[in-house]
């Protein structure tokens, strides 16, 4: 497998913004085609145009800017661990376009002035990256990129857990595998015993 490759986490895809609906749908269509099917038959009339629309759910973070989200933070002056846990999650492999899902636990300590941001950025944070094609690796570490540049926080740590349906419903097939990747910043990283609590609690021991 080629290397992955390393993508800002800043960098939106540009241009286009947004599906383009009736390229989509023709490319379902196509797609349909290929693979023996009848795109004309009643059951698939509608299917080209409703996958083109569910595309625009599927893959909105690619139009959607992080550091908005993040842009909403307060002065509470708070200087331990804020950890959300079990974002549900589902996002889309980038090497078979299926769904990969399961949840993930975003983590930091605040900086030194203190600053937290609303607790459901988090989430939103995950969500902006979950919907796009993606690698867990660099979804992990893009939302801990992320977190690290604009709160500027002594510490950030995510953890997901997913099980990807490529290795589940076709290839290897292995159903109820869990993929667990982790980006640590900052004094997690530098700091082995701050990084063992903190994974406690995110794995609930
Ligand atoms: N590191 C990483 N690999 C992934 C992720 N999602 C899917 N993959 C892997 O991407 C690889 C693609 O391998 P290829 O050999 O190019 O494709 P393939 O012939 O369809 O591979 P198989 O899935 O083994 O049948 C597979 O091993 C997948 O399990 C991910 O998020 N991270
Ligand atoms: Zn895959």
């Amino acid at each position: 497998m080629s290397e992955i490759p390393a993508e800002p986490a800043d960098q939106l895809l540009d241009p286009p913004r947004g599906v383009d609906l009736e390229r989509a749908a023709a490319a379902v269509r196509e797609l349909l085609l290929a693979v023996g099917e009848d795109p004309d038959r009643p059951g698939l009339q509608d299917t080209p145009a409703r996958v083109a629309r569910a595309y625009t759910e599927t893959f909105a973070g690619l139009w959607q800017d992080p550091y908005e989200i993040l842009a909403t933070t307060f002065d509470e002056d708070h200087s331990e661990l804020v950890l959300v846990k079990d974002i549900p999650m589902y996002s889309t492999c980038e090497h078979h376009l299926v769904p990969f899902h399961g949840v993930a636990h975003v983590g930091y300590i605040p900086g030194s002035d203190g600053r937290v941001t609303g607790l459901s950025k988090l989430a939103r944070l995950v969500e902006v990256y979950a919907r796009r094609p993606q690698v867990q690796e660099r979804m992990t570490s893009q939302i801990a990129d992320a977190l690290a540049d604009v709160l500027k926080p002594r510490g950030v740590l995510v953890v997901i857990q997913a099980e990807h349906l490529c290795m589940a419903m076709r290839g290897i097939r292995k159903p109820g595998s869990s993929t667990v990747t982790s980006a640590v910043r900052g004094i997690f990283r530098e700091d082995a015993r701050t990084r063992s609590e903190a994974m406690s609690l995110v794995l609930g021991r």
